[in-house]
């Protein structure tokens, strides 16, 4: 689903690159997982794959689509989650969900009722008619996997989709993720949770000063390094220095 050649990117006005020829791929349907410590490339490498942000050089294939000449395909493709809330704070759930569904050109019919499923399966038909201002951080959150889904993407993305969420809240999207690999979707997603990254991802890359550390299966990975979870696999190969 995902192939990166020697991507290289330096932002603007930066001292040092995000990006040092990264390269790596994950096969079709997996649950994928891009770690890394804080400023690894992470956010920079999804952020290029879906056209936000552009490479210095390297290429990347996406379900099968060239970046370079194939974005207008890849983007109707894919569904992003990124790191903050990408909704509009003073508008309920429906609206925002009913103006990111036109945005992709749904019909109003079909729209209202995957919105009515959605939030019911994201536990937020109650809060449906609700500010998203007025929502806790666990519910922002979910608002905003749900805005990623609407046309349902072959290709699902999400940055951090469990970063400062309740347990409940980790738990319900945790599984939500896991069925929707089971109806046959590819996900990528990023956590410094360990842990989380060991049980639900088939494959992980740790990536670190913007290039591949390694990347297998966790328990492969562990065997290979002698180690009896991901962090310390983590650990071993990144370094305990601290990072800012
Ligand atoms: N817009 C930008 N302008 C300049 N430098 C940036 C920009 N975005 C990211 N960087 C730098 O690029 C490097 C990689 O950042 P990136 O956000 O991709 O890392 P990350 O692995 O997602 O980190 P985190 O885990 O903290 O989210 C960091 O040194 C960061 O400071």
């Amino acid at each position: 689903m995902l192939e990166i050649s020697h991507l290289h990117k330096t932002y603007r006005n930066a001292a040092e690159p995000s990006l040092s020829g990264l390269s790596l791929s994950f096969g079709k349907n997996i649950i994928a997982g891009l770690l890394g410590p804080n400023g690894a490339g992470k956010t920079t490498t999804i952020s290029i794959i879906c056209g936000l942000v552009k490479a210095d050089s390297g290429s990347v294939k996406v379900l099968g689509y060239d970046l370079a000449t194939g974005l207008e395909e890849i983007k109707k493709l894919i569904g992003v989650v990124p790191q903050s809330i990408a909704l509009y704070p003073t508008l309920t759930a429906v609206e925002n969900l009913e103006y990111i569904g036109k945005l992709y050109g749904i019909g109003s019919r079909e729209l209202k009722e995957k919105i009515r499923l959605y939030l019911h399966a994201f536990g937020l038909e109650k809060s449906a008619h609700k500010a998203i201002r007025h929502y806790s951080g666990g519910m922002k959150r979910r608002a905003n996997i749900i805005a990623s889904l609407l046309h349902a993407p072959e290709l699902l993305i999400l940055d951090e989709p469990t970063a400062g969420v309740d347990v409940q809240s980790r738990n319900m999207i945790l599984a939500f993720l896991q069925d929707y690999h089971r109806q046959g979707h590819s996900i990528i997603y990023t956590s410094h949770l360990l842990e989380e990254a060991q049980q639900l991802c088939h494959e992980v890359a740790i990536i670190d000063h913007g290039q591949l550390v390694v990347k297998g299966k966790p328990s492969n990975l562990m065997t290979e390094n002698s180690a009896t979870s991901l962090e310390q696999v983590f650990l071993h190969l990144t370094g305990y220095s601290l990072r800012d």
